[in-house]
């Protein structure tokens, strides 16, 4: 396979760090061709979907494109901004304001970029784009604190991906998880805390995270008890009785058993139940997004209030909220730890003039 032909190696080029924050991605409009295109790359990732592929095709082209597309759409119209979709805007935002902390708390030397595994802007893209830029270390940082072969593998998988076909490539740290990471814990509890003095609490605090097959939990990845000790973690730093909160899985998919307890019908029957009030939140999502603000905010909410409940809060997901930009760049410290990323902007022109002063010594010498 041939590779990439890579600019003249230039002496004394001053190398620079990156952290590029990647999300699942999101369609570009809430129509059905865009929707269509976005679910396309998507559920071909041999990631997401592990049926043997001539099926899976035949099934996806037959039967879940044509319909889901058009579903899907009208779904995303509900909760699409002026700005666009939410995931995007919150995983931009996030990026903007994880540069500014990372500065305020001395990092001027990095550089901080958003990408999206599916649909744009194209995580190679960026790395490309980083890369012209002078970045030589790069921090691959997921917008997923739990960790599944579904989604932060596939992200890995396109990074490698990416880079076979590169002669030149960039230092590489991979962050796998954040689960209990202390600033991902806070930042949720604080999340909490802040609905619940404006709110008041609920009977129970549901958090539901998004499901994945069974059949992936009984293969070995992690992904659940992940969920599950991000829960433990966060239940502990708010006091929680085992019986004043649990653990859902939303967004099944198919027809296969996904983790379990579902998240509608379990709070369909705490309203059956004579649960008066509970308060939703979805700690994996580091977003809000289609999955968390019309599955979780409408959907759910319906079928809470459709069996008898009375009170149904959801708890917006970490998005912009500055204890998360705080969480992020303490996770972000962590895997940046050893490179040079405290350059002042001033000691930064001094390395540049050093390596001008170099190139044109290696000019002279003929290299
Ligand atoms: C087909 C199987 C799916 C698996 C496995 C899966 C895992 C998974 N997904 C997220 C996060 C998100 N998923 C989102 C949307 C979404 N997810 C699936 C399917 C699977 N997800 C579909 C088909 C869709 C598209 C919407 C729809 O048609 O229902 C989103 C929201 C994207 C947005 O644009 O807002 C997120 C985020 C995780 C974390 C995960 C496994 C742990
Ligand atoms: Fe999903
Ligand atoms: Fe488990």
């Amino acid at each position: 396979m041939p590779f990439n032909k890579e600019p003249p190696h230039q002496h004394g080029t001053v190398a620079k760090s990156a952290i590029v924050l990647v999300n699942l991605g999101t369609p570009d409009a809430p129509t059905r061709p865009a929707v269509r295109r976005y679910l396309k790359q998507f559920l071909l990732d041999p990631r997401v979907v592990e049926i043997p592929r001539a099926v899976w095709k035949l099934i996806l082209y037959l039967a879940i494109l044509p319909f889901r597309s058009g579903q899907s759409a009208r779904k995303y119209a509900t909760i699409w901004r002026r700005d666009g979709s939410p995931l995007k805007v919150y995983t931009e935002r996030q990026a903007t304001a994880l540069q500014a902390m990372l500065v305020q708390r001395g990092h001027h030397d990095v550089e901080v970029a958003m990408a999206m595994r599916y649909g744009v802007p194209a995580l190679p893209d960026v790395l490309d784009e980083l890369k012209a830029r002078g970045a030589e270390r790069i921090v691959v940082l997921p917008a997923y604190p739990q960790y599944s072969g579904t989604t932060t593998a596939s992200i890995w998988d396109a990074v490698f991906d990416h880079y076979k076909k590169v002669r030149n490539i960039p230092e590489l740290r991979l962050v796998k998880h954040y689960h209990d990471h202390e600033g991902y814990i806070e930042a949720l509890a604080h999340s909490v805390e802040t609905y619940w003095d404006a709110h008041g609490r609920g009977d129970k605090l549901v958090m539901s995270f998004h499901g994945v097959p069974k059949r992936t939990l009984l293969l070995g990845d992690p992904y659940h008890c992940e969920c599950h000790r991000t829960a433990r973690l966060l239940a502990a730093r708010l006091r929680l009785a085992p019986d004043q909160y649990m653990v859902t899985f939303q967004s099944r998919f198919g027809k296969a058993e996904w983790l379990q307890p579902y998240t509608a019908p379990t709070v369909q029957q705490l309203a059956r139940a004579g649960v008066k009030r509970i308060d939703v939140m979805c700690p994996g999502f580091t977003s809000d997004c289609l999955e968390t603000l019309e599955e979780i905010n409408m959907e759910v909410r319906h079928d809470f209030e459709s069996n008898g409940g009375q009170d149904y809060h959801y708890i917006p997901c970490l998005n912009d909220n500055p204890s998360w930009i705080v969480g992020m760049a303490e996770i972000a410290e962590q895997h940046l730890i050893g490179w040079p990323t405290m350059l002042t902007p001033a000691q930064r022109e001094a390395q540049r003039r050093d390596a001008e002063t170099a190139r044109e010594h290696a000019i002279k010498m003929g290299a």
